[in-house]
């Protein structure tokens, strides 16, 4: 068990992580605004420019909404280009000039907002996104009598976040503080207590045994043995508990009864509990909401009440996700009567302000009237935040459920409130710091994920840092074939930061670096029994991360082995994963070109071979949707009646372009683009609808040119984004354009190296991130009834082993087309 050194160590390790991180993100962004012009920004995703102000207005906590959108006058389209501005995070608003440089720094101010001349811009926190309009929530003035100010034509451009790593500081603090107490310490009423789940995240204590769930009665009769198995786990775990769902097997559909199960009344639950539900994004988030809306009102009691705190990324969009959110559920309240009479006020004071109130005939008052009516507006903001903070603390109080991302439940609407259980949804996509913000709150911890899929966003990894960590562990690894040489390694490697090396599913990103032995055999399944972390001689060991990747529910897994883990094993979303493969047997058959072994890939690859496809979705193809339509027999078979397409442009020469000046740019192709918009036209003519198409990219620059092409079009409704975007949403037809194609592995600098381990890494250097199988596996892993792939298998099979089965997989399963043909 983890003694004071460890804890220590741990938490130290922690800190140096975030800090690089913070560092990192920092410094990227500063010499991004310093260095890029804001058109280039935009491009990038980091910017939305020529945007005017479409309103103002007052939310929640008093803050000053800014509603910015593209006026006609400027654009052709009032959509906005691709952009990774999400709501949570900080961002400026400021004049938009097509001067090219803009130096300003990218270190968020302490208190935003606090200058507001045109130069400086209004900085604060984006609060709504839609396709059409974004909103950014800035604090009032604390002092001083300026108001906004804000330019006719703007620009919003996305900032270092320093708010989210504060949290997670301060987290670490608290965690310190909890383990280690110091006796000389203050009393600090808000330190959380020491808990036996603190105690076992930390590996200071074994996971209690379980205690047995009588007469477990399921809501939902659909669910299948391993959902079933997995909140039975998750109800008799004391402290922790983990869900393992690959994509596709109903992650969110078993976290959906596990809330039932825990705050309703039953034999096996005598007490409804109170339940603390987060997820690493906003998007996670809004998917256990709306789904726990839609849920049935019980046939006695009420129906479950639930409150969403933050910011809803879809609130624009889905009406009662809005009427769920703490703010419109506080402006409702009886209470909320008395703070709204002061928060018309504000608004009508704040109109003058602009000019734009009744009488005020477009003139904004000046002098000494302007600076008095300020006065008034600071100390109507204080009266309104008083009487909201008693309406919010009431509505909160009320709730059953409360749902927020990780980060935003360390806010200040949540500071008092506890709960009994936590609920983190893609914990894997979250850092283990952020997750502490919530598990404070709470005495039991249940944890849902895929270790498979994509990790967290960390900027800071040291690439050489890692392969010398890498390097250095297999040498060691050499070294201790004695048994003297064994015991001392063991020694070292305990002192080390590290992730388990050995383990390739811990570190999927570029785990394949450096690997020579291209196997074409997948991974061999796990075969050991699962190790029972409650039983007495289990060891737990703390050991610090070596990187920020490293997810608590991971640390977990490899503390206490697989028994702290459920995972979920039948998936409900593709035809092309193992059953389809009978069919595609009969397709090939036909054609007389069966393939011997033919199996789903990513269940085979990542997943051991443990998935199964459920009967429903083992047959279900385009042609069975209502609305496809195929004009001949042909067009029915070939693109309604066919699962998985690859259109591989080897040979062709459709080389990819860097954007920018260097070799680090991002990369469109323009003739695979083109591909996809054949490809989308010939769906769109079988009746496919465009809601139903996504079309993914790994680059930002190939999304924006496939923007450009398709969004006129087809619209909005037709989704094109990155893989990051896409991880939890599923569309019937998929396209994935993969970019890379070039003749770098056969050019010059290649022949001139003579060991094979330089010339493969050489070689993986040519993908880029498409080597990540993580990031693979989320992208082909998104498609219901369609996947096709559009490629260069030349260029892209030298990738990585993992690139290498999947092309291997595709010429051998998909109906291969060759794109210069067509
Ligand atoms: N037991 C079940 N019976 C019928 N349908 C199910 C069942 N479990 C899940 N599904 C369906 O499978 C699909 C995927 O479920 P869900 O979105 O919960 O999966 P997930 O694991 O969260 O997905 P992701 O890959 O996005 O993480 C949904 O359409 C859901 O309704």
């Amino acid at each position: 068990m983890s003694g004071d050194e460890q804890l220590k160590a741990f938490i130290d390790r922690h800190r140096e992580l975030l800090k690089k991180e913070r560092e990192a993100e920092i410094e990227r962004t500063s010499l991004l605004l310093s260095n890029c012009p804001p058109k280039l920004l935009e491009q990038k995703g980091l910017a939305l420019c020529g945007l005017g102000v479409a309103s103002v207005g007052i939310g929640l906590g008093g803050k000053t909404l800014i509603e910015l959108e593209r006026p006609t006058a400027y654009h052709t389209t009032p959509i906005f280009p691709p952009h990774s501005l999400r709501p949570g995070d900080l961002a400026r608003i400021e004049e938009h000039t097509t001067s090219t440089t803009q130096k300003k720094s990218a270190k968020p101010k302490k208190t935003v907002a606090s200058e507001k001349s045109k130069e400086d811009g209004v900085e604060g926190v984006v609060y709504k996104v839609s396709d059409t309009k974004i909103v950014l929530a800035a604090d009032p003035p604390e002092t001083g009598g300026e108001d906004l100010n804000l330019p006719d034509r703007c620009r919003i451009v996305k900032l270092a976040n320093s708010v989210t790593y504060d949290r997670m500081d301060k987290a670490l603090d608290q965690l310190e503080k909890v383990v280690l107490p110091n006796s000389d310490a203050k009393e600090d009423k808000f330190l959380p207590k020491m808990t036996p789940l603190i105690r076992v995240l930390m590996g200071m204590a074994a996971p209690s045994e379980k205690v047995p769930v009588k007469d477990l009665k399921f809501f939902d009769p659909s669910l299948n043995s391993s959902q079933q198995e997995a909140i039975r786990f998750a109800l008799e775990s004391p402290e922790v508990a983990c869900i393992h769902g690959p994509p596709g097997t109903g992650k969110t559909h078993t976290l959906i009864e596990l809330i039932r199960q825990l705050t309703t009344v039953t034999p096996s639950n005598p007490k409804p509990l109170r339940l603390l539900v987060c997820g690493a994004s906003n998007m996670s988030v809004d998917n256990i909401l709306e789904r726990l809306l839609a849920l049935p009102a019980p046939e006695s009691g009420e129906k479950l009440k639930v409150t969403r705190v933050g910011h809803p990324a879809r609130v624009m969009a889905q009406e009662d996700v809005i009427d769920a959110t703490l703010e419109v559920k506080a402006s409702r309240s009886d209470q909320a009567m008395l703070a709204k009479d002061v928060k018309n006020e504000l608004e009508a004071a704040l109109d003058t302000l602009a000019g734009k109130g009744k009488g005020a005939k477009g003139k904004a008052p000046r002098g000494l009237e302007r600076k008095k009516m300020w006065e008034e507006v600071r100390a109507l903001r204080k009266e309104y935040r008083q009487r909201e903070g008693g309406v919010v603390e009431s509505v909160l109080k009320d709730s059953q459920v409360v749902l927020a991302t990780c980060h935003s439940s360390g806010g200040r609407q949540l500071r008092s409130q506890n709960f009994d259980v936590v609920i983190i949804d893609e914990a894997t996509q979250a850092v283990e710091a952020v997750c502490w913000v919530p598990i404070f709150k709470a005495q039991k911890l249940i944890l849902a994920g895929d270790p498979m899929q994509l990790p967290p966003t960390i900027i800071s990894i040291d690439k050489r840092d890692k392969k010398k960590a890498k390097a250095g562990q297999s040498s060691e690894k050499k070294k201790a074939t004695t048994p003297a040489a064994t015991s001392k390694a063991a020694s070292e490697k305990a002192a080390l930061p590290q992730d388990d090396p050995d383990d390739e599913d811990s570190s999927a990103s570029d785990d394949e670096e450096g690997d020579v032995e291209i196997a074409a055999e997948p991974e061999a399944p796990v075969k050991a029994a699962p190790r029972d972390p409650r039983k007495p001689g289990s060891k737990a060991v703390l050991r610090p991360p070596r990187t920020l990747e490293t997810t608590l529910f991971e640390r977990l897994e490899k503390m206490y082995g697989p028994g702290i883990k459920r995972m979920l094993t039948v998936q409900y979303r593709y035809v092309f994963f193992t059953t389809s493969a009978e069919w595609i047997v009969e397709e090939r058959k036909q054609k007389r070109r069966m393939h011997a072994q033919i199996a789903a890939f990513p269940s085979k690859v990542m997943y051991h071979s443990k998935l199964t496809s459920h009967p429903s979705v083992a047959s279900h193809l385009l042609r069975d949707l209502p609305n496809a339509k195929a004009e001949s027999e042909d067009d029915e078979k070939e693109i309604l009646g066919t699962p998985v397409v690859f259109y591989d442009t080897a040979g062709c020469e459709y080389f990819e372009r860097v954007e920018g000046d260097n070799d680090e740019g991002s990369r469109c192709n323009e003739n695979e683009a083109s591909v996809v918009k054949m490809w989308v036209d010939q769906l769109a003519s079988a009746g496919v609808l465009p809601s139903q198409i996504a079309v993914i990219a790994p680059y930002q620059a190939q999304v924006t040119l496939l923007v450009s092409l398709l969004r006129p079009v087809y619209g909005a409704e037709l989704e094109i984004g990155s893989v990051d975007g896409m991880q939890g949403r599923e569309k019937e037809a998929v396209i994935i354009s993969l970019v890379r194609s070039n003749d770098k592995a056969c050019g010059p600098h290649i022949s001139t190296l003579t060991s094979r381990t330089d010339m493969l890494s050489a070689l993986q250097r040519e993908v880029g991130f498409l080597k990540d199988k993580r990031r693979l596996n989320v992208a082909m892993t998104r498609a219901r009834r369609h996947l096709c792939v559009i490629g260069d298998s030349s260029t892209v099979q030298h990738g990585s082993p993992f690139l290498k089965k999947w092309m291997a997989w595709l010429e051998a399963n998909a109906d291969v087309r060759y794109a210069g043909l067509e």
